[in-house]
């Protein structure tokens, strides 16, 4: 069964998918011929007046994206031929990765036959990122990504809720600060108030950053469970961040002293496995792909 994609030059056309209930609008644009203003992502991604996600994912050749200028040049690791993951945020920001929405896209591109095989390189702003689709239908998949290096950084702190957190800046391609909280139970992370987002040094992140929660790993043989809460740069908080799940793993192991293993994550929308060795982080997890629809002409005027 393959997923069937609109002419290119059918603009109207949306697709709507998750990672553990990170949701995106996903519009294929091979050409790259949208002209994806901040107003309108920020419009499509409204959940009164629009359709309504976490972020938006443009499917687009990296080679058609810097020829119309949106891209400068390509990215490390990614050929002009590369299906390029185009991300937005919710405000209509760009940001330079998203962990969940690389597995959903790597999702559509094997179930719309625009690949034809199970491990391929998706591009991304960060850099290209090899994903492998271990198996996949129109509607469900489970996929790896080589997340690259996840660098620790200085330590520093989010101001949430009244409440200061210490943590440790992470860059995983976008910007991170990983709090552990020691003695934290699942119980107390979930009754956390995140509904005013964070505050942070400015001077340490100065494009912003994305703050993570999360109790303190406990050993379960050779894996290490954990529990987080995210606040997005350009969201509020999600169900679920793969780069802040990949920060977060490795803010673990360092809370534990150690700068490699494997962690089973858990995030108000599901949970992922975070593998860390001596090459990168691997973030491996489900995608959804939930819906498909047609713009009404005249959308934009909300
Ligand atoms: N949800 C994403 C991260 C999206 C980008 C982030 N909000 C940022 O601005 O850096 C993920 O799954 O990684």
């Amino acid at each position: 069964m393959t997923l069937a994609v609109p002419d290119a030059d059918f603009a109207s056309h949306f697709f709507k998918g998750h990672g553990t209930q990170n949701d995106f609008v996903i519009l294929y644009d091979p050409a790259a011929a949208l002209d994806l203003t901040v107003e309108a992502v920020a419009a499509l991604c409204d959940r009164q007046r629009g359709i309504g996600a976490d972020g938006l994912l443009r499917v687009a050749r990296a080679g058609e994206l810097v020829a119309r200028g949106v891209l400068d040049a390509h990215p490390d690791d990614v050929a002009p031929e590369d299906w390029f993951m185009d991300y937005r945020n919710a405000d209509g920001s760009i940001a330079e990765m998203c962990g969940n929405g690389v597995r959903v896209f790597a999702h559509f591109c094997r179930a719309a036959g625009l690949v034809e095989s199970d491990v391929f390189t998706v591009g991304s702003r960060a850099g290209g990122r090899v994903v492998t689709v271990h198996s996949f239908d129109d509607s469900e998949a489970e996929v790896s990504v080589s997340m690259g290096l996840a660098r620790l950084g200085v330590e520093s702190s989010a101001r949430i809720d009244g409440v200061d957190y210490a943590g440790v800046a992470v860059d995983v391609g976008n910007p991170h600060l990983a709090a552990v909280v020691d003695g934290l139970s699942v119980q107390q992370l979930a009754a956390l108030d995140f509904s005013r987002g964070a505050s942070f040094d400015a001077e340490v992140f100065p494009h912003g950053v994305n703050v993570e929660v999360l109790t303190a790993p406990v050993a379960h043989g050779a894996v290490f469970d954990a529990s987080m809460r995210v606040i997005e740069r350009g969201v509020g908080e999600t169900r679920s961040c793969g780069t802040g799940l990949v920060a977060a793993a490795a803010a673990a192991l360092r809370s534990i002293g150690r700068d490699t293993g494997e962690l089973r994550l858990t995030v108000p929308g599901g949970q992922v496995t975070v593998t860390i060795d001596a090459a990168g982080a691997t973030l491996r997890g489900p995608s959804r792909l939930v819906a498909r629809g047609t713009l009404i002409d005249g959308w934009q005027r909300g």
